[in-house]
């Protein structure tokens, strides 16, 4: 996209998500955009797919549950039925869909990348990776210790980045006590099969 195009895009988008999202939610939307400039810059990845996909990623997370059930059932967005067990995942799963009609975002890596920003999944595409990443190590999430490494790790290979970021997600979701997504958990085996644990 010409620069003078994607700049104007930008700023329309991050309008509307500061119309949309709470104050916190909004500066986390930027810093995961920034976040995976960075990361694209690091692994040759697209950095305006990689700016827009981590600024969109959250454009749902403003919807109750009950609104994004029933804006996936009337977009014919097909659900597992665990998510009924999870819906605090549906705002990926949905914000995909948002941004196509909202943003008009048509690239598929884009679209997949807000897709699975919260589940991840086996396989992912750079983009995915990124986005999952960026997601969880930006600076807004604080200075928890796991952090430190991860955000280092993350600059030089990605699939170790995500194979720890997975584990501490799913302990995390355990440890509340809420079901967890079986997308995870294959994300998981897969990423601990690659980096043979
Ligand atoms: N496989 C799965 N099945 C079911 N539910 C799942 C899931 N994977 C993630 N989720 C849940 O889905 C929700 C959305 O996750 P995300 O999409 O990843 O992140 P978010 O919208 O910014 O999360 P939110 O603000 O709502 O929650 P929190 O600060 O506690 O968390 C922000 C992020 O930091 C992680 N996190 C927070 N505290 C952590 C800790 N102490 N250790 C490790 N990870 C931690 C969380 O996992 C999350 O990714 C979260 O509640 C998350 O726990």
């Amino acid at each position: 996209m010409e620069e003078k195009e994607f700049l104007q895009k930008i700023e329309e988008i991050r309008k509307h998500l500061q119309e949309h999202l709470k104050k916190e939610r909004y500066e986390h939307s930027l810093s995961v955009a920034f976040t995976s400039i960075c990361l694209a810059m690091a692994h040759g990845v697209d950095l305006q797919k990689a700016e827009l996909a981590g600024l969109c990623h959250d454009c749902a997370k403003y919807m109750g549950k009950k609104e994004l059930l029933e804006a996936c059932q009337r977009e014919h967005i097909p659900l597992l039925p665990e998510y009924l067990e999870a819906p605090q995942v549906l705002h990926g799963i949905y914000g995909a869909c948002y941004a196509k009609k909202h943003f008009q975002i048509d690239n598929e890596e884009i679209l997949s990348a807000i897709y699975y920003h919260t589940l991840g999944k086996p396989a992912m595409t750079t983009l995915e990776k990124i986005v999952y990443l960026a997601d969880y190590i930006e600076v807004r999430r604080g200075n928890r210790e796991d952090l430190t490494a991860i955000r280092e790790i993350a600059f030089r290979d990605l699939d170790l980045a995500v194979k720890l970021c997975l584990e501490a997600s799913i302990a995390y979701v355990k440890e509340k006590g809420q079901h967890c997504c079986s997308l995870s958990l294959d994300a998981l085996a897969y990423y601990q099969e690659k980096k043979e644990v």
